[in-house]
C-alpha cells in the first residue's frame, strides 16, 4: 500500500484569506487520520482535493509515486481508487440496501457472482445481512451510515474519506458506530481519513490527529502526544479538557511542568504587586486530572461542582482572578476553600 502525501497543498476560492494554505503532511501508511479544527478552517476543503473534486491552486497530491493532482492537471475522481462517505450518507432512495451497496461495482462492470460475493462480504462486516433487501427510509440513521460504509468498502478502495460521517447521529450511537468504523478500518486496510468537530471522537478512533486552523496545519501527532504535548493554545484549547493559566515562569523553563516549578509560578500569580523580575508570563496547560486535592496544596475557592456521572467537574478559583478545572469523586460544596496540588503542567 502506498503512501498519501499532500505536499504545500494551497487552495485559494479567490475570495480573502486561502481555505487551505500550506499543508504538507504525508499520512501513515493504512493509518487512521483524524482532521480536526474549528468550522471554515478548511478541513472539508482538504478532504475535497484529495478526492479530486476540488483542484488545488498550488502544490500538490501524491500517492505513492502517482502524482494525483496539482495546479496544473488533476486526476478524475474515478481515477483514484479512494471512496467518499458523506454526513448525509447519499444514498439513492429507490434501490434497496443491496443495490445501493453494490452500485460502485455496476459501474465498473462486476455483475452476477461475483457482484452477489463482493455486496454480502460487505453487508456482513457492517452487520446489516438482514436488511439486504430493504429500502434506505426504512432503516434508522445509523444502519443508513452503516449501507453508506458497506458501499465505500465494496471496492476495496485504497483510501477512504469521511467527511463528519457521524454528524448526524445522536450520541448512543456515535459510540455504537466508533467500533463499526474500527472494525471497517482494521478489515479494509485503507488509508482513512476522517474530518470532525470532535475531539473526542477523533482520540478515540485515530492513529494520529490533524489539528488545523485558519487554512492552516498546525500539528501532527498521536492522540496520546497530541494531548500530553500540543503544539500551542489553539491545539491546547481544542484538544482535550483543560485550563490555560497564565504563569510567570523563568526564562526558558522546561515545557514539561512539576508541582514544584508550578507552585512557585501559581504563589507569584496570585500574589498582586509580586516581582516577576527574570520571568515571562507564559501559557500553562492543566489537566483536569492534574488538580489533586492535597494537604500541602495551594487554596482555592471552588466557584461549582457539577455531578457528571462517573465523577464531579469542578471549576476553581483562585487569587488573581484565574480559573481552574477539576475532577472530584466526591461532591464539594460551591464556595468551599480547599488546598488542591497540581501534579504537572504543559508550557505551550
Ligand atoms: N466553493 C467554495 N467557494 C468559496 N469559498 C469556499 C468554497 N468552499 C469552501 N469555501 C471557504 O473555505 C473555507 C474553508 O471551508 P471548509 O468547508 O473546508 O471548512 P471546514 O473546516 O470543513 O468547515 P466545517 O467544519 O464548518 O465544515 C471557508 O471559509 C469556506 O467559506
Amino acid at each position: 500500500m502506498a503512501q498519501l502525501i499532500l505536499n504545500h497543498l494551497t487552495k485559494d476560492f479567490g475570495s480573502g484569506r486561502a481555505a487551505v494554505s500550506d499543508v504538507s503532511l504525508a499520512v501513515r501508511k493504512q493509518g487512521f487520520l483524524a482532521l480536526l479544527g474549528p468550522s471554515g478552517c478548511g478541513k472539508t476543503t482538504v478532504l475535497r482535493m484529495i478526492a479530486g473534486f476540488e483542484q488545488p491552486t498550488d502544490g500538490s497530491i501524491h500517492f505513492g509515486e502517482r502524482r494525483l493532482a496539482d495546479a496544473g492537471r488533476a486526476l478524475p475522481p474515478e481515477k483514484r481508487n479512494m471512496a467518499m462517505v458523506f454526513q448525509s450518507y447519499a444514498l439513492w432512495p429507490h434501490m434497496t440496501v443491496a443495490e445501493n451497496v453494490g452500485y460502485p461495482l455496476k459501474v465498473r462492470g462486476i455483475s452476477g457472482e461475483a457482484w452477489r460475493t463482493r455486496v454480502g462480504e460487505a453487508l456482513a462486516l457492517v452487520k446489516l445481512t438482514d436488511f439486504a433487501e430493504r429500502r434506505p427510509a426504512a432503516l434508522s440513521g445509523g444502519q443508513r451510515q452503516r449501507v453508506a460504509l458497506a458501499r465505500c468498502l465494496v471496492t476495496s478502495p485504497d483510501v477512504v474519506l469521511l467527511d463528519e460521517p457521524l454528524a448526524n447521529l445522536d450520541q448512543h450511537l456515535r459510540k455504537a458506530m466508533e467500533e463499526t468504523f474500527r472494525a471497517f478500518h482494521e478489515r479494509s486496510g485503507a488509508t482513512m481519513i476522517y474530518v470532525t468537530h470532535d475531539q473526542a471522537e477523533a482520540m478515540a478512533l485515530a492513529t494520529d490527529v490533524a489539528v488545523m486552523s485558519e487554512g492552516r496545519l498546525l500539528q501532527v501527532a498521536s492522540p496520546a502526544e497530541i494531548y500530553a504535548r500540543p503544539a500551542g493554545c489553539v491545539v491546547g484549547g481544542l484538544i482535550g479538557r483543560g485550563s490555560i493559566l497564565g504563569l510567570p515562569l523563568p526564562e526558558g523553563a522546561e515545557r514539561q511542568l512539576g508541582w514544584p516549578a508550578l507552585r512557585q509560578a501559581l504563589d507569584l500569580a496570585r500574589r498582586k504587586g509580586a516581582s516577576i523580575e527574570g520571568r515571562v508570563l507564559a501559557d500553562v496547560l492543566i489537566r483536569p486530572e492534574q488538580v489533586h486535592r492535597g494537604a500541602d496544596g495551594i487554596t482555592m475557592r471552588v466557584s461549582s461542582c457539577v455531578f457528571e456521572g462517573e465523577r464531579f467537574a469542578l471549576d476553581l478559583s483562585f487569587p488573581g482572578g484565574q480559573r481552574l478545572k477539576a475532577y472530584s469523586s466526591v461532591a464539594i460544596g460551591a464556595g468551599a476553600e480547599v488546598p488542591f496540588i497540581i501534579s504537572g503542567g504543559w508550557r505551550l
